[in-house]
């Protein structure tokens, strides 16, 4: 793991999360914090809680107790768009991208910029001038290798798309992204792509949690790892301090964290 990253700070902490569905109880009192710019691969097998947890965190399902605390402040998300209002955008599997939309009508999906003209601006039209300007900067902040923001998304790549996602994120203001399994769907060459770009992001201050089944990954892009167990964090470990077979043993049970 490369240790250039600058981690100066919390930037999440999640306090004894619960949440059940019914008689399933999804999580039993998880805690774990995200440094600023840190990288945290969210790690377990299949039912251990991951998605349940980015759900809560991001305000699809909000927690049945326990806290969110952003920046030191305890924060009430109850829904997508307080956790947006947060700071916290969330990449999920189906990158909610409209396959045709051009690269820029989907980084503004939903935060269109109106025509600044009062009378077109009252019809809804739009300003692609401005839409336009905005999503090169971005496509450019992130290094992209997106051929053009007019370019229709059903025309790129699985990494392209997963890269019009993240930028979406991150144009946003987001502090921290979220990101399910984002390199699930892809072949070697655009994981890597996808993978240098949470390096990126994670250099220009922005912390990532990162759920993934993929250990060569997240031995790769993380600082840290969190382990979800039945619903509770099975270990909490720094990267440099484990090995992937370890890691692989916590997840199946089969070790217990140092
Ligand atoms: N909406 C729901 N209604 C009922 N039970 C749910 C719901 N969502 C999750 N669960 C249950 O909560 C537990 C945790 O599921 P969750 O999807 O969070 O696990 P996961 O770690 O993300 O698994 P996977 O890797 O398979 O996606 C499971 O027992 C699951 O069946």
């Amino acid at each position: 793991m490369t240790a250039e990253y600058h981690v100066p700070d919390t930037a999440l902490e999640v306090r004894e999360i619960h949440k059940s569905f019914g008689g399933v109880q999804a999580l039993k009192g998880v805690s774990f914090s995200i440094l600023k710019g840190e990288v945290v691969g969210l790690l377990g097998d299949n039912g251990a809680g991951k998605s349940t947890l980015v759900r809560c965190i991001s305000g699809v399902h909000p927690q049945d107790d326990g806290e969110i605390v952003i920046n030191g402040q305890v924060v009430d998300i109850k829904s997508p768009q307080d956790a947006r209002d947060q700071g916290i955008e969330t990449v999920f599997q189906d990158l909610a991208v409209i396959p045709n939309f051009d690269v820029s009508k989907n980084l503004f999906l939903n935060r269109e910029i109106l025509s600044s003209n009062p009378i077109l601006k009252f019809f809804g039209w739009l300003n692609h001038k401005e839409m336009n300007r905005q999503s090169e900067i971005a496509l450019k902040r992130l290094n992209s290798r997106i051929p053009s923001f007019s370019e229709e998304i059903k025309n790129l790549s699985g990494g392209q798309r997963q890269a019009v996602s993240i930028a979406r994120a991150v144009n946003w203001g987001a502090d921290i992204v979220i990101m399910d399994e984002p390199t699930a769907a892809l072949g070697v060459e655009q994981a890597a792509q996808v993978n240098n770009l949470i390096k990126l992001i994670s250099s220009q201050g922005i912390s990532v949690l990162l759920i993934s089944h993929n250990i060569q990954h997240v031995m790769e892009v993380c600082h840290r790892a969190v382990v979800l167990r039945h619903g509770r964090a099975a270990a909490n470990v720094l990267i440099e301090d484990i090995t992937p077979d370890d890691l692989v043993g916590i997840i199946t049970g089969a070790k217990r964290a140092a």
